[in-house]
């Protein structure tokens, strides 16, 4: 068996613009994170060209697929045999084979897939809850017992009963299944995924965007593949309309549609990554609310009450807009004086934000920055929750506010708010992350505050930001315990 091709797709937090990002108008300021979906493919020695597609963290998650070709129309069939379905990775196999036969010629893929193919899909901890892993081990919810867990650790049930974080399971799965198949059917070379922005990852980022799409049912803002593609930045969606003629299923080619010379697709992937010496932490707070439910509310009131809606929404993307520029122009200050960046971390680590003001150099630009990014974070909470009591839809619910609150007012947290759609779901926080500190980190603080914390179940991710810029090819040696969660074909 050769080498497999092993192409990983990180999740995401939108840190701003939640709904807003639904409308072409406006943007939002995603972050991708360190952990990542992981899809390895390797060629079989068999005289079929079945594909056996597996998820080991999960019971019965072994799916067979037939795929016959009559003239150049390759079909994947499930196996009758398979002990449940997957529609997700059904539709990722058919789109991108269906692609690849269009680019390359049925010969071509036929030869590949010739002998067989095993796929393997896992999935970072953090995608599902490891609160009954925990558990189970008698472990405390923190950041330390989550790093003793097994990577891609078995969670004991079916893929539908698994508890999601938020993380975006399906786009980072759809993301590196559709990017590591192009690649091994030689749709694209791999610099496509070694290299930063490119028409090969364009390529996979529109078929993605397609067959997430697809699977669901529905055109979102595609935010979420967006960031599982090209990491973190800033974006700004696609219309709709270029893959509504393949949304109904009718057999056209795809190609015309979902190549990158296709000027229909008019997503924008602006330039951002959160400041040097600061750490994202997540926490998911494990009430759960349902987003298409919550997005419903929200678009209905942007109907019912336009004037009022779109002043809201013209503040707040202006509010998201400033975060964007006042995060981003910190890295830039910092490259332009790094110890003066560093000083002011160091000492701000240890003061509450409003004790920021008393430092020496408080006239200092990298401070003044990090006071902007402070209160516009808190600016963006209010016109959320003032969203939120308009449309009667919990997007930063009491509870919620009580613990950002609390978070935001420790020492050395920068900011904060709810990810996303908001509602009981998780809480996402900026802290200084200074080097070679004796002190207790902010993100101890946070830590211990999330540990102690009653009046909601706050348990964290060990996601921190990723900054290798989205999908990228993975040797399976180089990440920890993928090779052992993967097992052999
Ligand atoms: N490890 C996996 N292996 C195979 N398929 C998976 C895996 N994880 C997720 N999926 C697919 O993604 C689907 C879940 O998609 P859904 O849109 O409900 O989640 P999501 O909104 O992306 O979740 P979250 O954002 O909470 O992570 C599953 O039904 C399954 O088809
Ligand atoms: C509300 C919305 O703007 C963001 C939803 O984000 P999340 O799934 O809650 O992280 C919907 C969307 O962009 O598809």
């Amino acid at each position: 068996m050769g080498t497999p091709i092993v192409v990983s797709a990180p999740g995401k937090v939108l840190i701003a613009g939640g709904y807003l990002v639904l409308d072409p108008a406006y943007s939002g300021l995603v972050v991708s994170t360190s952990s990542r979906f992981y899809t390895v493919i390797r060629a079989e020695t068999s005289t079929t060209s079945r594909i056996c597609v597996r998820s080991p963290q999960f019971t019965n998650a072994t799916w067979d697929y037939n795929v016959s070709s009559v003239a150049a129309q390759v079909t994947v069939e499930p196996s009758p045999e398979n002990a449940s379905k997957n529609k997700f990775v059904h539709l990722a196999l058919q789109k991108t084979i269906t692609l690849a036969v269009e680019v390359k010629g049925a010969s071509s893929v036929k030869d590949i897939l010739s002998k067989g193919t095993d796929i393997a899909i896992v999935g970072g901890n953090d995608f599902y809850s490891q609160r009954a892993q925990l558990e189970a081990r008698n472990l405390p919810r923190t950041l330390e017992s989550l790093s003793k867990l097994t990577p891609f650790a078995y969670t004991g049930v079916e893929l539908a009963n698994v508890h999601k974080t938020g993380l975006g399971s399906s786009a980072a799965l759809i993301t590196s299944l559709v990017s590591a198949l192009l690649v091994y059917l030689q749709v694209i070379p791999e610099s496509s995924l070694t290299e930063g922005d490119n028409q090969g990852r364009r390529l996979a980022h529109n078929l993605a965007q397609y067959v997430h799409c697809f699977a669901q049912g529905k055109v979102g803002s595609g935010f979420d593949v967006a960031a599982a593609v090209f990491g973190s930045h800033l974006y700004t969606r696609f219309q709709a309309s270029v893959i509504q003629p393949l949304m109904d299923d009718q057999v056209v080619p795809l190609f015309p549609v979902i190549s990158p010379s296709n000027s229909e697709w008019n997503y924008n992937i602006g330039d951002f990554k959160l400041p040097p010496l600061t750490r994202m932490m997540l926490a998911d707070v494990d009430a759960g609310s349902d987003t298409p439910s919550l997005v419903g509310k929200v678009l209905k009131w942007r109907q019912e009450s336009r004037d009022t809606a779109n002043a809201l929404w013209t503040t707040l993307d202006s509010l998201n807009q400033e975060l964007a520029k006042t995060l981003l122009q910190l890295s830039e200050l910092y490259s332009r004086n790094e110890k003066a960046y560093i000083d002011v971390v160091t000492h701000a680590a240890s003061l509450s934000a409003s004790e920021w003001s008393t430092l020496t150099m408080s006239k200092d630009p990298v401070i003044s920055a990090f006071v902007k990014v402070r209160n516009t974070t808190e600016s963006i909470r209010g016109k959320m929750r003032e969203m939120g009591t308009l449309c009667d839809v919990p997007i930063e619910p009491i509870e919620q506010t009580k613990l950002l609150d609390a978070c935001v007012s420790l020492p050395g947290v920068i900011g904060g708010g709810v990810p996303g759609a908001g509602g009981y779901d998780a809480i996402w926080l900026l802290v200084f992350d200074p080097p070679g500190s004796s002190e207790e980190l902010p993100s101890e603080r946070v830590g211990g505050l999330w540990q102690s914390y009653t009046e909601l179940d706050v348990s964290p991710l060990l996601a921190s930001e990723s900054m290798a810029k989205g999908a990228r090819i993975e040797k399976l040696a180089d990440i920890a315990g993928l090779k052992e969660a993967v097992g052999s074909a």
